[in-house]
C-alpha cells in the first residue's frame, strides 16, 4: 500500500503539490490522473524518495522510501523511459540494473520476453524509438518483482497495440495482488485501464473514488438518440425540462440531463420508436477537462508572479513529447495481436 498524507512541495514560488492525500491500495489499478503540470510526477518522485517533501509525508507499505529494506524489491518504477545509457544493449542495460539489485542473471531473460524485446535485446539502447524504451523501462521496473508498481506515463509512445499490451499486462500484476499507482493525462485511456481513480489538479486532489463511481459522477449525463418521430421525442424531453443539442447527425440529437435507460422509458411511455440510444462517453473527457479547469492547468504561483511565456492556454492539454512508434511491433509480447483498443484510446494525444 502507498500512503500520501497531507504533501506539499513548493520549487520556490510554485506550489506543485498542495496538501495532497490519498491511498493506493493493492490488487487494483490506480489510476493518478491530472493535465500537465498537476503535479502528478512530482508526487511519484516524492513517494520514491527522490524528492524531499516541503511538508507532509509518503509512505509505503508504512514506511519512507530510503527506510524501506531492499527498496528495489519492494517498488519497480517508470519515470524517465530515455533515461538509459545509449551505449549499452537492452540486455546490458538490466543486466546492469540486475546485479545491482542481486537479482539473478535469468530474470534478465524473463522480463525481455515478458515486455516482447527479446529480438532486439542485443541492440544498443540509444537507436529505440519512445515505445521500445518504455518496454525496456517497465523490464527494469519489473526486474527485481516488486510487489508496488508506479509508472508514469507509461502508454506515452505506445502505438495502439502497445496501449493494449501494457494495459493487460498492468490488469494481470494487479490480478496478482500488486499494487500499481499509473499516471495519465487521458481520462478515457484511465477509464478503461484503472479499477481506481486518483484526479488531481494544481497539486491538489479533485476526485478520489472508483472508475465506475466517478463515470456514474461525471458521465452519462448526455445521451445521442436517433428516431424516426424526433419532433414528438424532442417535445416529450422538453416536458421533462432535459435538453435537447444537435448533434450533428440527420435524425439524431444529444439530450442532457438525464441518463439513457431514463429516455428510453419516456420513449416507451409515449410509444416512440427509437434506431439509436447511446451514452456519450466523449463527456467523461469534457467533464475531467471541467473538472481540473475549474482549478486550472498550472501549478500555482505566488501573487504576482507571471505565468511562462509558453505556457499553454488552461483548461487545454499540452500533447505529450513522445511520438508513437508506429513502426514498432514487439513479436511475442504478451497481449500483442490481442485486438483494437476497448474504447477511449487517445493513441497518445
Ligand atoms: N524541479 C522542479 N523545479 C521547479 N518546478 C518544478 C520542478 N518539478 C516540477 N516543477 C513544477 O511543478 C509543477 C508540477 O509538475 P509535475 O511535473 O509534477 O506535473 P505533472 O502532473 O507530472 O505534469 P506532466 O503531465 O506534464 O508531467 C509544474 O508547474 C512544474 O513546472
Amino acid at each position: 500500500m502507498i500512503e500520501v498524507r497531507d504533501l506539499v512541495k513548493r520549487y520556490g514560488a510554485t506550489t506543485a503539490v498542495d496538501h495532497l492525500s490519498f491511498t493506493v491500495q493493492p490488487g487494483r489499478i490506480t489510476g493518478f490522473l491530472g493535465p500537465n503540470g498537476a503535479g502528478k510526477s512530482t508526487t511519484m518522485r516524492l513517494i520514491l524518495g527522490l524528492d524531499r517533501p516541503t511538508s507532509g509525508s509518503a509512505l509505503i507499505e508504512g514506511k519512507p522510501y530510503r527506510d524501506l529494506p531492499d527498496p528495489l524489491r519492494h517498488v519497480g518504477a517508470l519515470l524517465e523511459a530515455r533515461a538509459v545509457h545509449g551505449g549499452r544493449t537492452a540486455f546490458n542495460h538490466l543486466l546492469y540494473l540486475a546485479q545491482t539489485q542481486g537479482v539473478p542473471k535469468r530474470r534478465v531473460q524473463q522480463v525481455l520476453e515478458l515486455v516482447g524485446l527479446q529480438p532486439v535485446a542485443n541492440k544498443r539502447t540509444k537507436g529505440f524509438s519512445l515505445g521500445m524504451s518504455q518496454r525496456l523501462g517497465i523490464a527494469a521496473a519489473l526486474l527485481a518483482d516488486p510487489r508496488i508498481l508506479i509508472l508514469d506515463e507509461p502508454v506515452n509512445g505506445l502505438d495502439p497495440e502497445g496501449i493494449v499490451w501494457i494495459r493487460d499486462l498492468m490488469k494481470a500484476l494487479a490480478a496478482e495482488g500488486r499494487t500499481i499507482l499509473v499516471s495519465s493525462h487521458l481520462m478515457n485511456e484511465m477509464a478503461v485501464t484503472a479499477d481506481h481513480l486518483v484526479v488531481v489538479g494544481r497539486g491538489r486532489l479533485q476526485a478520489d473514488m472508483p472508475v465506475a463511481q466517478f463515470i456514474a459522477q461525471f458521465s452519462g449525463s448526455a445521451v445521442l438518440v436517433r428516431s424516426p418521430q424526433l419532433e414528438t421525442l424532442r417535445a416529450a424531453v422538453a416536458e421533462k425540462g432535459w435538453q435537447c443539442t444537435p448533434s450533428g447527425q440527420e435524425g439524431a440529437v444529444v439530450v442532457t440531463g438525464t441518463t439513457a435507460p431514463e429516455l428510453g422509458e419516456l420513449a416507451a411511455a409515449r410509444g416512440l420508436v427509437l434506431h439509436e440510444l447511446t451514452p456519450q462517453r466523449a463527456s467523461l473527457e469534457e467533464a475531467f477537462m471541467e473538472l481540473t479547469r475549474e482549478v486550472g492547468q498550472f501549478a500555482h504561483r505566488a501573487p504576482g508572479q507571471p505565468e511562462p511565456a509558453d505556457a499553454p492556454v488552461p483548461g487545454q492539454y499540452a500533447p505529450p513529447s513522445g511520438q508513437p512508434d508506429a513502426g514498432f511491433t514487439a513479436p511475442g509480447a504478451p497481449g500483442a495481436g490481442a485486438g483494437q483498443p476497448r474504447g477511449g484510446n487517445d493513441g497518445g494525444h
